[in-house]
């Protein structure tokens, strides 16, 4: 499946996440980005004299037409990467995509439906969950060490400029064309946070949307309750630079962790205990990265920490989301 410098990708969608997928994966020693392909050959140029990305296209589906791939990242707008993942697909081809999976959970479905028909890999691109701190995380709530958590408090906070970047007509940021808003940049984060820290669905959804005068969400906050009891409270927002933090509360401890900055870290709280900071390795796309190749040399066709029926719960979730505002 691949050749001695490893796996070989492609990547489509030249925008801003682009170089850094392409510096990440060059660190795993595993595999190289050969080809790149964008809807403008200025912004596939642009990406190759960043990376030196030796193939560059102005057609996606030239791309995978010309180039022998093992594998491609999705790097476009929240809206077409369903489309994205099945022009790969429909080619055998394996796909990395970007959070959120799909914008509404019934692309979500169509994906999945063709990535199991055609027996072919796909994954969401949930950084996040592979890191060391959040694998270490899971251990030490298997282990009981806060007891059974009862609440979680989560905000992700990024402040974003309503100009459009450069290159774009319009940024994808505020865009409804290009399913913009909070929700499905920041928010997915969080609702995947919660469906990792609670293993289900929520019984119930209650949120409130604020919306951009360009009809997205420029904020959106939730309360997820559980059969248990057990609640989640979150909020995603544009309007703030800050904070992007998390706080498990459990029967016998908490547990504070740092989203993105500092999320090689989190810090125990017990009663009539000091607290305990556990130091996990650097987090970064590495991780995922090297897992997706595992899993590819192995013939898995989904991830065992990011599958396919998780991200479409986390889509329909998030459809709940919009609906109960
Ligand atoms: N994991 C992480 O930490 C991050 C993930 N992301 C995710 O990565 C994906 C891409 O994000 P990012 O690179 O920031 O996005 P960009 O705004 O840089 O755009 C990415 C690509 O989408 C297409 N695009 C963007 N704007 C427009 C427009 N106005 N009209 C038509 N096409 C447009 C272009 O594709 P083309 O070049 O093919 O024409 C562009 O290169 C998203 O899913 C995002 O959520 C983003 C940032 C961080
Ligand atoms: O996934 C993401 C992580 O953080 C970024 C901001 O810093 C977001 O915009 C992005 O989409």
């Amino acid at each position: 499946m691949n050749d001695s410098n490893g796996i070989r990708w492609g990547i489509i969608g030249c925008g801003l996440i682009a170089p850094k997928f392409h510096r990440s994966l060059l660190n795993t020693g595993e595999g190289r980005v050969v080809a790149a392909a964008s809807k403008s050959m200025r912004r596939a140029r642009r990406l190759g004299d960043k990376t030196g990305i030796p193939h560059l296209y102005d057609s996606y589906s030239r791309m995978l037409e010309e180039e022998d791939l093992d594998a491609v990242y999705i790097a476009t707008t929240h809206n077409v990467h369903a489309d994205h993942a099945l022009l790969c697909l429909e080619r055998g081809i394996p796909v990395l995509v970007e959070k959120p999976l799909t914008h509404h959970a019934s692309d979500a479905e169509r994906l999945i439906r063709t990535a199991r028909a055609r027996k072919v890999f796909a994954m969401e691109a949930m950084w996040t969950r592979f890191n060391p701190s959040s694998i270490r995380l899971q251990q030490v709530l298997a282990d009981g060490v806060i007891g059974e958590v009862q609440h979680m408090k989560a905000e992700f906070c990024v402040r974003m400029p309503l100009l459009a970047p450069k290159m774009m007509p319009w940024n994808r940021m505020y865009s409804p064309r290009l399913a913009g808003g909070a929700l499905l940049d920041l928010g997915v984060y969080l609702v995947a946070y919660a469906r990792m820290i609670f293993g289900r669905d929520p019984e119930t959804v209650e949120s409130s949307i604020t919306p951009a005068w360009t009809g997205v969400d420029k904020t959106t906050a939730a309360r997820f309750r559980y059969p248990d009891g057990a609640v989640a409270e979150w909020r995603c927002s544009f309007r703030e630079a800050r904070p992007r933090d998390v706080v498990l509360t459990g029967t016998r401890g908490t547990i504070h962790v740092s989203l993105f900055t500092g999320a090689d870290q989190f810090t125990i709280s017990r009663d009539g205990e000091e607290d305990s900071v556990i130091h996990c390795e650097k987090s970064g796309f590495e991780h995922e990265i090297r897992e997706v190749h595992r899993d590819l040399r192995e013939g898995r066709t989904e991830s065992e920490r990011m599958p396919l029926q998780e991200s479409l719960e986390i889509a329909r979730t998030m459809g709940r989301v919009r609906s109960s505002a």
